[in-house]
Parts: structure tokens; C-alpha cells; sequence
């Protein structure tokens, strides 16, 4: 370690000015140890206390979810219809923060997605978090756009199968063009064996194909039973219909050599258009050109601009282009209908009953039981066809999945044996929330980290849990919209000055003096009555009524949160940074 910053500083005192960069970056092409000045290093040299940390960041999804195994059976029990090629009845999905059921759902439409294709049955998933996205505009144009991307790669999938199989067809007109440079087929038996090889590679891939033939049209559909690569000539009703039928025996050939000048749909055995629905070359280049007339025909929403019902028939024509059940999970869906109505919800309820090929089914999430109290009743009744609670963990069960965690994220022996049974506890005080269990877990994995220590203690979840309210009151604090920044900036100018018990008249004179200093709307002492409510109900403040006997009831207000830490982050706020000298306000306090 000496030896390299000894190096580095007898470097940096030869050169100067524009020398320096371009003998610094000389060490850093060597790059031999002494280029650098071992910031790093010590950091580095301490025994890791993390195997894998991201298992525990909020972004992972477990393979396993202990403590929910009914939630995700009933689920499973409800969307398996899509896999039988019905639609699954809508779905809502409640309970408190943290209580698994973002995961529980992702982790049911990833089983659900691949079990369809294992068995060929067209079905997809589509994941949105509607506090993100939160108008029908941009949930509809977010649909919209990745069904369009679905189209197309199934589109450039089916493209990839047909050009393929124009290849083989070049390859079998070569073969019997050489075998029979007469015209007359040579398929008999003396001539099987040098001709087996490439054709049953043909036959094989076009049988592969074929057998996916099961969407987009209304004539049939064949997709039941079928290997799940098969993608195979699916899409259009036209090319479709006017295909001949695909059973084998349909034309029976004989053998005897005569097959490929007979009639078109007289195909021989080894051809590889037989066991396609295609005749013809013919017929197969049609279809090319109408699936790329399909994919140049569509138009990516933007994410603003459009009327709202074009955007919709875009998403409608892009979800009905394909024969599938579509499932549509809508993650914090009561932030959806607060922000923008029930509108988008109406117009996916009712889309079965227009679709042709298609359906819809929709998974709603919500922290807020209450939400559908705002619906329509009917997309109330639509919506709630089934109803999974998932109620909050208790320390046991929080304690079985920070267990279930810890295995891949810590290092053997990191963990002292008192750690996660103390963070089970602390996150079931707070309403069973396993996210916080989990933060809690990793924040004090990373104190411990910091600190050097060699194992994760008690001491290291303890700070673990104040770090986090802290973070947690600072987020709260910053976000505060001014006038509440002016009341609770008052509150902690009197505390500051050594006010007890202090009364919402105080609060409102020194309010009033800050709202003057920077030139703020003052409002009413009844309307910041409120606010010290609000402040309250945030855990920032602490308000309570208490009796003055004949003097009536009063408020009395404190602090319930870290006095500097606040105090910074509300000065941080460029218009309260603007007040310089607070002390005389406190005088206010006494004037009326
Ligand atoms: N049973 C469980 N087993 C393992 N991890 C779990 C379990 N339940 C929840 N988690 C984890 O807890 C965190 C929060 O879970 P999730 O996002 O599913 O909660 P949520 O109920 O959807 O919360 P919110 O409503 O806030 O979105 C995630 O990291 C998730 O992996």
C-alpha cells in the first residue's frame, strides 16, 4: 500500500499542467499496480460479507415464496382456463404493502407463460404498473405498442420458417431435377436412401411447422399437443382458407413415381410441402408477401399526441391479430382509477365481447381495499369475478423468508443468530411487511460491511432501522409542499429555542413571520390547525388535544422526528434557505 502511493505522488510531482494527463494515462495503460493510489484497495481487502446481494434488492424475484402457496394455487387454479384456450375470469388482488403480491402474480405468469408454450398454446402476460403509468393514454399505448412488438417477432419468426422452407423447396427441385433430368419423379425404392437424408430434414422441419398452425384465423385451429418452437404459417384467414386441408391422406401417393407430375395437391410423401397446409411454391410466397404486409401495416403509438380512441383501436387490432389469451396484470391499480377514472378499465372489461380471435383477462392489484367503491358497478362486478387476499406476514413467516434469502445473499457465518429474527420483528410491527424485513436485512449487512465488522450483529439492525426511518422522514420532509414546510419549520424554530409543550397559536405567529420573510401566501390558523394534522398523521409532528380546564382545550405539538436532520433537509428547499436570521422570529411567539 505505501509502496504505491509513494509511487503515485513522486508522479504527480514531476508533471504539470497538460504533461500530467498524458503521463497518468501512460500508467494507466501499463496498468501495473503502482498506477493507482489504492483508494479502493482497503475496501476491497476486507472479508466480503455479501455472497449476492441483489438477492435481497426489491428488483429480485424469488423462485420460491414461502407463506403463499394458497394465494398462487388459487391463482393458478383461476388462469389455467387459459391454458384449455378459455378466458380466465378477471382476477383482483389485495392486501398491504409488502405482502408478496407483486411476486406471487409475476411468479404465476411466468409458470403460465411458459407452461403455454410447452404446450403450444398462444398466450401471453403483459406487466404494468399503473403508478408509472397512470392514464388510460399511456397504459393503452403501452399495450398497444408491446402487442405490436409481439406481432412482429412472431411475424419475422413465421418469415424465418417460410424462407426456410422456399430453400428446401430450391433444394428438392435441384435433387429431382438431377435424379430425373426427364421431369418424371424418382422416388422408387432403389433411389430412397441416397434422397433420405435432406428430405427428411425438410419433412421433419415443414411437420414441425405445420403443426403450429393454430392462430389468426377463424377457419381452424390446431395448436393443442404441438412442440412449442413451432411457429410455423399462422397469421392470416385468407391464406388460410384457401389452403387445402393438411391431413396427410388426403392425396394418397403411391409410389410409383408419378406424384409430382400429377395435380398440385398430389404431392408426393418426401415433399416438403406435404403435411404443410401450402400446394404450391406459389402459395407460400403469397403468404410471405402478406405477412409482410401485415408487419409494414403497423404503427407504433406515441407516448403522447394521439386521440385516445385511436390509440385504442391500434392496441385492439394489435391484441386480435393473433388467436391467444391475453392476460394484462395491472400493478397498483387503485393509483390508476384515482388518477384517471374507471374509463380504461371499462374499455378492457368489455373488450371480449368484440374481439374475434383474442381474449382479454385482467389481474388487478391494490394496496387500497377500498378502491372499487369509485368504479362503475359494472366494471366493479367485471373486475372482482374472483377476489385473493394476501394478508400482512406475521415475525414467523418473516423470519421463514429472510431465512430462505440469507442462504444465497450472505456469506457462511456472516449472520449472528439473533440478526434475522430481529428483523422479522421490527418489519411485523410494521403491518408484516416483508420488503421492509428485507431492507432491513441489507441495510445492516451494508452498516457491517462499512464498519469492516466480520459479522452482521444486532447493533448493525438496530442502526439498520433508524437509518431507514430516517430515510424515510427525509423523503417525507422533502416532498412536503411548501406551507407544510413553513408550519413544521416554525414547529422546530420553537422547539430549537427550548419551547415545551408548544400550542397551535405559536405555531401560527412564527409561520406567519416566515411566510412574510419570503414573501409566501399566509393562510388561515384554522387551515394550519389542519396541516399540524397532517404533519401528525405523517409521523412528523406528534399533536395532542389536552384540557386547560376552564380555559378550554388546546393542541399541544413536539417533535416526533430527528431536530437536525429535518431542520437540513427543509433548508435544503432553496425558498426556505432564503430566511437568514430566524432568531428574532421567536418573539413572535408572544405577540398576538
Ligand atoms: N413469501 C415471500 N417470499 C419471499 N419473498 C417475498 C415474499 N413475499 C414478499 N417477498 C419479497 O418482498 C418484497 C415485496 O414484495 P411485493 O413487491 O410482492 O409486495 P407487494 O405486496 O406487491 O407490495 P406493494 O403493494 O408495495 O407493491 C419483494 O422483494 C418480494 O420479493
Amino acid at each position: 500500500m505505501s509502496d504505491d502511493s509513494e509511487t503515485a505522488d513522486s508522479d504527480e510531482v514531476e508533471i504539470d499542467g497538460t504533461r500530467g494527463f498524458s503521463t497518468n494515462f501512460e500508467n494507466a495503460d501499463l496498468g501495473d499496480e503502482e498506477s493507482n493510489q489504492g483508494l479502493f484497495d482497503d475496501l476491497l481487502s476486507g472479508e466480503p460479507i455479501f455472497e449476492n446481494k441483489e438477492v435481497l434488492r426489491p428488483s429480485y424475484t424469488p423462485h420460491e415464496l414461502p407463506h403463499r402457496s394458497d394465494q398462487i394455487n388459487k391463482m393458478a387454479t383461476i388462469l389455467v382456463a387459459a391454458l384449455r384456450g378459455e378466458t380466465p375470469s378477471n382476477i383482483l388482488i389485495y392486501g398491504k404493502t409488502g405482502t408478496g403480491k407483486t411476486a406471487s402474480a409475476k411468479f404465476v405468469s411466468k409458470e403460465l407463460e411458459s407452461t403455454s408454450q410447452k404446450y403450444s398454446v398462444p398466450c401471453d402476460v403483459e406487466y404494468i404498473n399503473c403508478e408509472v403509468t397512470d392514464t388510460q393514454y399511456r397504459v393503452l399505448a403501452q399495450l398497444a405498442n408491446k402487442f405490436i412488438e409481439k406481432n412482429e417477432n412472431r411475424i419475422d419468426e413465421q418469415l424465418a420458417t417460410l424462407e426456410s422452407l422456399l430453400d428446401t423447396l430450391d433444394e428438392y427441385d435441384a435433387t429431382v431435377d438431377a435424379r430425373n433430368p426427364h421431369g418424371a419423379n424418382a422416388d422408387d425404392q432403389s433411389n430412397d436412401q441416397a434422397a433420405s437424408d435432406p428430405f427428411e430434414v425438410a419433412l421433419e422441419d415443414a411437420t414441425e411447422s405445420q403443426t403450429n398452425v393454430s392462430s389468426g384465423d377463424e377457419t381452424e385451429s390446431e395448436s393443442g399437443g404441438s412442440p412449442p418452437e413451432a411457429e410455423g404459417y399462422s397469421g392470416s384467414s385468407e391464406s388460410k382458407s384457401t389452403l387445402p386441408s393438411t391431413e396427410p391422406d388426403s392425396t394418397p401417393v403411391d409410389g410409383t413415381g408419378d406424384a409430382a407430375a400429377s395435380d398440385s395437391t398430389a404431392l408426393p410423401p418426401d415433399h416438403p410441402l406435404e403435411s404443410t397446409p401450402f400446394e404450391s411454391r406459389e402459395g407460400v410466397e403469397a403468404r410471405i408477401e402478406e405477412l409482410e404486409a401485415d408487419r409494414e401495416s403497423f404503427e407504433e403509438v406515441p407516448m403522447t399526441g394521439w386521440p385516445t380512441d385511436r390509440v385504442y383501436s391500434v392496441f385492439f387490432d394489435a391484441v386480435d391479430y393473433d388467436e391467444r389469451v391475453v392476460v394484462i396484470m395491472l400493478d397498483e391499480i387503485d393509483k390508476l382509477v384515482e388518477k384517471s377514472g374507471d374509463d380504461t378499465l371499462y374499455n378492457l372489461s368489455r373488450m371480449n365481447s368484440e374481439l374475434e380471435n383474442s381474449r382479454v383477462s385482467i389481474i388487478g392489484i391494490s394496496n387500497d381495499l377500498k378502491f372499487t367503491d369509485f368504479l362503475d358497478p359494472r366494471v366493479k362486478s367485471s373486475l372482482g369475478e374472483e377476489e385473493i387476499v394476501f394478508p400482512p406476514y406475521d415475525a414467523n413467516q418473516l423470519r421463514d423468508i429472510l431465512e430462505h434469502r440469507s442462504n444465497v445473499a450472505f456469506k457462511d457465518g456472516a449472520l449472528s443468530e439473533d440478526v434475522i429474527p430481529l428483523c422479522a420483528a421490527f418489519a411485523a410491527q410494521e403491518h408484516g411487511d416483508a420488503r421492509r424485513a428485507l431492507d432491513l436485512l441489507r441495510t445492516a449487512g451494508e452498516l457491517a460491511e462499512r464498519s469492516q465488522a466480520e459479522t452482521i450483529v444486532e447493533e448493525h439492525v438496530r442502526q439498520a432501522q433508524d437509518k431507514i426511518e430516517l430515510d424515510r422522514v427525509v423523503e417525507v420532509v422533502r416532498t412536503l409542499p411548501t406551507q407544510s414546510k413553513l408550519v413544521l419549520f416554525a414547529i422546530i424554530l420553537l422547539e430549537k429555542n427550548g419551547v415545551h409543550s408548544i400550542n397551535t397559536g405559536e405555531v401560527f405567529n412564527i409561520y406567519k413571520r416566515l411566510c412574510e420573510e419570503i414573501d409566501a401566501d399566509v393562510l388561515t390558523q384554522r387551515r394550519v390547525t389542519d396541516l399540524i394534522s397532517e404533519l401528525d398523521m405523517l409521523g412528523i409532528v406528534n399533536a395532542v388535544v389536552v384540557s386547560k380546564g376552564r380555559y378550554g382545550r388546546t393542541k399541544e405539538i413536539s417533535l416526533s422526528v430527528p431536530l437536525e436532520e429535518t431542520e437540513a433537509v427543509l433548508l435544503s428547499d432553496s425558498r426556505l434557505s432564503d430566511i437568514d436570521d430566524v432568531q428574532p422570529f421567536i418573539q413572535a411567539r408572544f405577540e398576538n
